[in-house]
């Protein structure tokens, strides 16, 4: 079985040349999923290379010079179109805002990655309903984007990034335009919802609150990595949300986080934490996932 693993070495780019160059990553290295599904956050100051990194990470932009190697091949020894392929079938993207076709309903807009697969529209649909259902949209599946609050729209959005069941999912400031509460559920659903289909999650943010909610924190200044720090022993992220309780020693890493009761989506594995008005931890939710995508 392949494993989703993404190994970066030595990455380094720059924009532009001569007099007018910037550059934007010096010799980054990282690994992201070697012990399974992680849900890794990308911090730093404006302009330190958080999205030029998920840029590269994704094969987006070629890195001028290092390597990324996901399941073991190396994405620069790929023909551009075998790259193109290898984004649609094994990674997902959720971006700020923008990232859905506004002329199509939400079911189309998450059936379209599987239709542009090969996949015919049917089964596209009926894939792209079952996911939307599981996100709490089941209300919503003929609705435009226009037509959905900004949470639901990240919620449709998160959907389209999952329905090719990606190996990786990357995420570039996915709760920038939301309120804090929608903010919350919907990065609670985005790491619960994208473990739970056994991917990993990389999510570039300037917010500490949602990066406490991830299992690994990766911070760059000037385009290099000067922290990469794991949520230690039982995981109790040391910038927990304010509020968040500690979780029983039970929990693997724990965190909690409030939200408006009727933010929460419809899904069995969050119905004890529904009752509790808080989200589930997310790393531990995607149990749920799993056990409801058998
Ligand atoms: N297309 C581009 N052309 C030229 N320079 C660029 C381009 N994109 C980014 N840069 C430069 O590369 C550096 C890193 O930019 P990047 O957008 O990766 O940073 P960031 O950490 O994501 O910033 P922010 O938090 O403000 O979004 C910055 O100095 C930026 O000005």
């Amino acid at each position: 079985m392949q494993t989703n693993r993404l190994d970066a070495q030595r990455l380094t780019h720059t924009y532009g040349e001569g007099n007018s160059a910037a550059p934007a990553l010096a010799d980054v290295s990282l690994t992201i999923g070697a012990d399974g599904p992680e849900a890794v956050a990308i911090m730093g100051p404006s302009g330190s290379g958080k999205s030029t990194l998920l840029h590269v990470l994704a094969g987006i932009i070629a890195p001028a010079d290092g390597r990324i190697v996901w399941r073991g091949r190396d994405l620069a020894t790929m023909r551009d179109g075998e790259r193109t392929r290898l984004r649609r079938s094994d990674f997902g993207f959720v971006f700020q805002s923008g990232q859905l076709l506004p002329e199509l309903p939400a079911i189309e807009n998450v059936a379209l990655p599987l239709m542009l697969g090969g996949g015919s529209r049917s089964a596209a649909e009926a894939q792209a309903g079952t996911l939307l259902h599981r996100l709490g949209l089941g209300g919503m599946l003929a609705r435009r984007p226009g037509e959905l609050s900004g949470g639901q729209a990240q919620r449709v959005a998160i959907a389209r990034a999952l329905v090719g069941q990606p190996g990786i999912v990357f995420a570039d400031e996915p709760t920038g335009a939301l309120d804090r509460s929608t903010g919350d559920a919907v990065m609670s659903l985005l790491i619960g919802a994208t473990l739970g289909h056994g991917a990993s999650l990389v999510v570039v943010t300037h917010d500490p609150e949602v990066a406490a909610m991830c299992s690994r924190v990766v911070r760059l200044q000037d385009g290099r990595i000067v922290s990469d720090e794991r949520a230690a022993g039982d995981g109790w992220p040391q910038t927990a949300p304010a509020g968040a309780e500690r979780p029983a020693a039970t929990t693997p890493l724990g965190m909690g986080v409030p939200v408006a009761q009727a933010a929460l989506p419809q899904h069995p594995s969050y119905g004890a934490a529904r009752a509790e008005q808080r989200v589930e931890n997310p790393m531990t939710a995607h149990q749920g996932w799993i056990e409801a995508s058998r």
